[in-house]
């Protein structure tokens, strides 16, 4: 034993960087059945349980003290006028090369609040912005005078598409430079690299890529090349899906970016959809009732929108709801507000932020607002598809907070979205007429 125990802690310290302490447990020869291995598992207390137990009982706490909380409309949206009217503070230099996603995150959020929350000056205000990264009209970076990026470049295109076109912005677009862009990061597997020369690949930028390429309808055989194989590969033993090929593990960010963009390609009956319906599943506790992001984490507002959009997309496609919309619905109304500080959070206890504000506003309004999408006799077209071109074709149910639509694959109301394809789709029947 002392042998073991010395090589554990060496395999630990030095092989694995663990700073935990290693436990061991002496088992004698006749207990060494089932049962007693599992009782000594239950028994053993980690970081990890002692991490779950205080994140349960703060969210016991918000349980047994409000009655049906309500979402506090007005209070979020004040936090996002304040943000739209200051500056921001020096310690949030951080976040420098992320500033077409703040622009996303709380344009969004305020239209999901109110449809009509976004001023014309606000609109003008993030178009500058935008433009001001790329007076060329594209590929975005995360700020002025940075290279272009994937996923800037997926958050500028989404804030303009909350922008209604004002002072003719959409059409600064340059789709061919944009294209060519994204051209230039394909790789031989079928993913995309975030930036050229340096950037990492994964399913958030195959996401990244479909999702900008599909709204602006430069979407070809070319660009698609490869990218179903890729994303199938990335679902591993778990039913989620990996970032990366060949039994990564399983993540609710990376699971969304691959099952959105199958669903771009109209490829969801190539994968496994009954064990990711059940990896869903498990994602959701009857004790905390929000979801985590994967097995053994702990509960976070964000996965609302990462795990409740994969489950709408996947009851598109004829599959048994298979999350608690109910119980995900609390957790969000009782854990992800508070009364002392407006915005949505990831915990109880935590501050709020715009991330977690624009996914947990998105985790509601899909949870309350079920989207059923009816194709007409004779038509060929995909669910996405409908949706995309003819929202009014979808029958919304109206959500209790009313918020609005959302299309769950974008992440950006229905309407909106409408409004920036069908833009593209017509530019382009235009110039090639
Ligand atoms: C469109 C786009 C680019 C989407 C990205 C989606 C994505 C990968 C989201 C994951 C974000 C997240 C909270 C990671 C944290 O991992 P963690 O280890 O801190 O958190 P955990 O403990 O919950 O796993
Ligand atoms: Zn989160």
């Amino acid at each position: 034993m002392p042998n073991s125990l010395s090589r554990l802690k060496f395999i630990n310290k030095n092989l694995l960087g663990r700073k935990r302490p290693t436990i061991i447990s002496v088992v004698k020869d006749e207990e060494k059945d089932q049962e007693t291995i599992m009782s000594i598992m239950k028994e053993v207390e980690t970081d990890t349980t002692i991490a779950y137990n205080e994140v349960l009982e703060k969210c016991n706490e918000q349980y047994r003290s409000k009655v049906n909380p309500v979402l506090n409309k007005d209070f979020h949206q004040m936090y996002i006028e304040g943000w739209f009217s200051h500056d921001l503070p020096p310690q949030m230099s951080a976040l420098d090369a992320s500033q077409p996603w703040m622009l996303y995150w709380l344009a969004n959020s305020m239209k999901v609040l109110n449809k009509n929350g976004l001023t014309d000056e606000i609109k003008e205000r993030i178009a500058e912005k935008v433009f001001a990264i790329s007076p060329q009209g594209g590929p975005f970076g995360g700020g002025v005078g940075q290279l272009p990026h994937l996923a800037s470049n997926y958050a500028a295109i989404n804030a303009l598409a909350l922008c209604d076109n004002i002072g003719g912005c959409w059409d600064k677009l340059n789709l061919k430079a944009i294209y060519e862009w994204l051209m230039s990061l394909k790789q031989v597997d079928g993913c995309f690299k975030t930036c050229s020369g340096i950037g990492e690949t994964d399913t958030r930028g195959v996401y990244c890529a479909l999702s900008v390429a599909s709204m602006l309808g430069i979407m070809t055989p070319e660009l698609c090349e490869g990218v179903e194989d890729f994303l199938i590969s990335c679902q591993n033993y778990e039913g989620g899906f990996g970032g990366c090929a060949h039994e990564d593990e399983a993540h609710g960010g990376y699971t969304f970016c691959a099952i959105a963009s199958l669903s771009i390609l109209a490829a969801i009956d190539r994968i496994d959809t009954s064990k990711l319906a059940l990896w869903c599943s498990q994602r959701q506790d009857n004790a905390e009732k929000g979801f985590c992001g994967r097995s053994n984490k702990l509960v976070d507002g964000c996965y609302s929108f990462w795990i409740g959009s994969t489950a709408s997309i996947l009851e598109w496609h004829g599959c048994a709801e298979c999350v608690n919309k109910e119980a995900l619905k609390e957790y969000i109304l009782y854990c992800c507000q508070s009364s002392k500080r407006p915005g949505l959070q990831d915990k109880p206890g935590t501050n709020p932020d715009f991330y977690h504000t624009n996914y947990v506003l998105l985790g509601l309004a899909i949870a309350e607002n079920a989207v059923f999408i009816t194709s007409k006799e004779g038509d060929n077209k995909s669910k996405e598809q409908v949706l995309i071109e003819e929202p009014s074709s979808a029958t919304h149910f109206n959500s209790p907070s009313c918020l609005t639509a959302i299309n769950p694959i974008y992440g950006l109301p229905v309407e909106e979205l409408f409004n920036f394809s069908t833009h593209f789709r017509h530019k382009k029947s235009s110039c090639s007429s």
